[in-house]
């Protein structure tokens, strides 16, 4: 196994996997072999090439304008790297931000469940009663929807009028999103996950039961269009979808279960070559749905900065307040990337309104589809992300016109929550894309381009480093700390290298 860890990775990990002498002597027969041929020297290059200085001569694999959206890749990059991800990893760690109430134990209504899940990885922790916060618990009835106003009575005129009432404060709404399959109707089966104690992470959920969810998904639901066929809306589902498929696919291969007998997690950088990396169309398709969701959220900018998140906590919620503050007003965001995605652009021609309708129910299908995930963990983090996509539809597509978002649109609790989290888990995975991916992408082209004699080259030295045999079993895996911020100081005394 071949791992390379960050110089910020020394000072604020709590797990060192390096080989001091061990690792200095490999370098150096690394670098002696490599006189004799070249794979060993390429391989060595890019991968301190690549830790030590991002901006190096390998041009950008992906530049311009991410496809549909109003952004170029670079300015994502730099934007989520400096602004959003620190922001967004702070913001979710706060009392409102962390809990979000869920129906686990729904019946899929598809098919019978199958409970494929393998892991205990799987299984959910939830909160206990006392732990959550008080308001939570409570329906919350401060804001009036619009119905409210016209039923007073049957008088609209015996209604207050609420206008500056309802700016100055933003109650949560318990009104149906037209685009999720609604889960509220059932409170008593409802419970709050402390989503920090509940990562989305490898769970060990694999085989029929995940694969058929996807088949569901992808084949009846938003089929993956023929270039140029299909019109631009059916595209957009299409590429939200892939684009949370290549997020989920990402998170699994950052916090995955190397060795299950030692229950040592790291980072599994083929897998997400797999799975992601060697299909440019999903990486697009993450950058697509991150920058549709951080559309989504600027256009609630107003409403997300004066709602009220009241935990019991003024001191915590004073800070999500802030937080949220400085996320969607932040000047950097508004200067580099005014409008990430423009929706004005969506639903013009004259079928538009059947065709919103057509999408609406193939979205609630995939949310209803959730409910089939055989893997408890898996579900809380589908039905989150769900929501959260659900919830950026409704903003940017069921109230029209700017001026009357401010006055119409109503989110629950719920929502903000899984936008909120939705958005960071794809600020993650953009992140660790743009971080890894290059580095990844080398090694593994290496590594499959690798002409026998080669390969063969690679296990003699292997052996003579380690008298052990080469490949190594397990996955080719990277190190780096996923709390860190950059991999730019990594060095050469920073590659390690484990015996497997
Ligand atoms: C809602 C949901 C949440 C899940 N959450 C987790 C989790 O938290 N942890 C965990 O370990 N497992 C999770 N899984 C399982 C995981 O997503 C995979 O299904 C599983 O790891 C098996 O992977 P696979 O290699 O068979 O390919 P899969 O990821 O299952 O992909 C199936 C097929 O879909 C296509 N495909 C793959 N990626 C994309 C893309 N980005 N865009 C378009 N098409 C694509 C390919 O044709 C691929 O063969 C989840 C599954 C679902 C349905």
């Amino acid at each position: 196994m071949v791992r390379v860890e960050s110089e910020e990775g020394k000072k604020c990990s709590g797990r060192k996997w390096r080989w001091g002498w061990a690792l200095g002597a490999a370098v150096a027969v690394l670098l002696a072999t490599a006189a004799s041929s070249r794979t060993p020297s390429k391989i060595y290059t890019h991968l301190v090439h690549n830790a030590k200085n991002c901006d190096c001569a390998n041009p950008r694999k992906y530049t311009g304008i991410v496809e549909d959206c109003c952004c170029d890749y670079e300015t994502v990059d730099s934007l989520n790297g400096e602004v959003l991800h620190p922001l967004l990893q702070e913001l979710v760690t706060t009392p409102f931000f962390r809990y979000f109430k869920v129906k686990l134990w729904c019946d899929c209504p598809f098919w019978p469940d199958d409970g494929m899940c393998r892991l205990r990885d799987c299984s959910v922790c939830e909160c206990p009663e006392n732990e959550f916060p008080e308001p939570f618990k409570k329906p919350f009835q401060h804001g009036l929807s619009s119905d409210d106003l016209i039923c007073q009575e049957g008088k609209p005129q015996a209604a207050v009028d609420r206008t500056i009432d309802s700016k100055a404060f933003r109650g949560w709404a318990e009104i149906d999103n037209p685009w999720t399959n609604d889960d509220e109707t059932d409170n008593a089966e409802m419970t709050y996950v402390n989503l920090q104690l509940n990562p989305e992470r490898y769970t060990g959920y694999v085989g029929p039961s995940a694969r058929r969810i996807w088949d569901a998904v992808y084949t009846e639901n938003c089929p993956k269009y023929p270039s140029g066929e299909f019109c631009q809306e059916k595209r957009v589902l299409y590429k939200l979808i892939s684009g949370l498929h290549s997020s989920i696919s990402i998170h699994i291969a950052a916090d995955y279960l190397l060795d299950e007998s030692t229950n040592l997690w790291g980072q599994n950088l083929e897998l997400m070559y797999d799975r992601v990396l060697r299909f440019p169309d999903r990486v697009r398709n993450l950058y697509f749905t991150y920058l549709f969701v951080l559309r989504a959220v600027t256009k609630a900018a107003d409403y997300l900065e004066q709602a009220e998140y009241d935990t019991g906590n003024p001191t915590e919620d004073l800070k999500t307040q802030s937080l949220m503050r400085q996320l969607v007003y932040h000047p950097k965001l508004r200067a580099a990337c005014p409008l990430p995605f423009d929706e004005a652009k969506l639903w013009q021609g004259g079928s538009g309104p059947e065709l919103k309708q057509q999408i609406q129910k193939q979205f609630k299908n995939i949310s209803a589809l959730m409910d089939c995930v055989g893997c408890e963990k898996c579900r809380l983090w589908g039905k989150l992300q769900v929501l959260g996509l659900g919830t950026a539809l409704k903003i940017l597509f069921s109230v029209d016109g700017k001026d009357k978002l401010e006055q119409h649109l109503q989110l629950q609790h719920n929502e903000v929550i899984a936008l909120t989290n939705l958005l960071n888990r794809l600020s993650e995975s953009v992140r660790f894309v743009h971080e890894m991916g290059p580095a990844a992408e080398r090694v593994m082209e290496v590594s499959t381009n690798s002409s026998t004699g080669q390969v063969r080259m690679w296990k003699k030295l292997w052996h003579s480093i380690f008298g052990a045999r080469f490949p190594p079993s397990e996955p080719l895996v990277f190190k780096l700390n996923p709390y860190c911020q950059s991999v730019r100081a990594a060095s050469i005394t920073d590659l390690e290298i484990d015996a497997p």
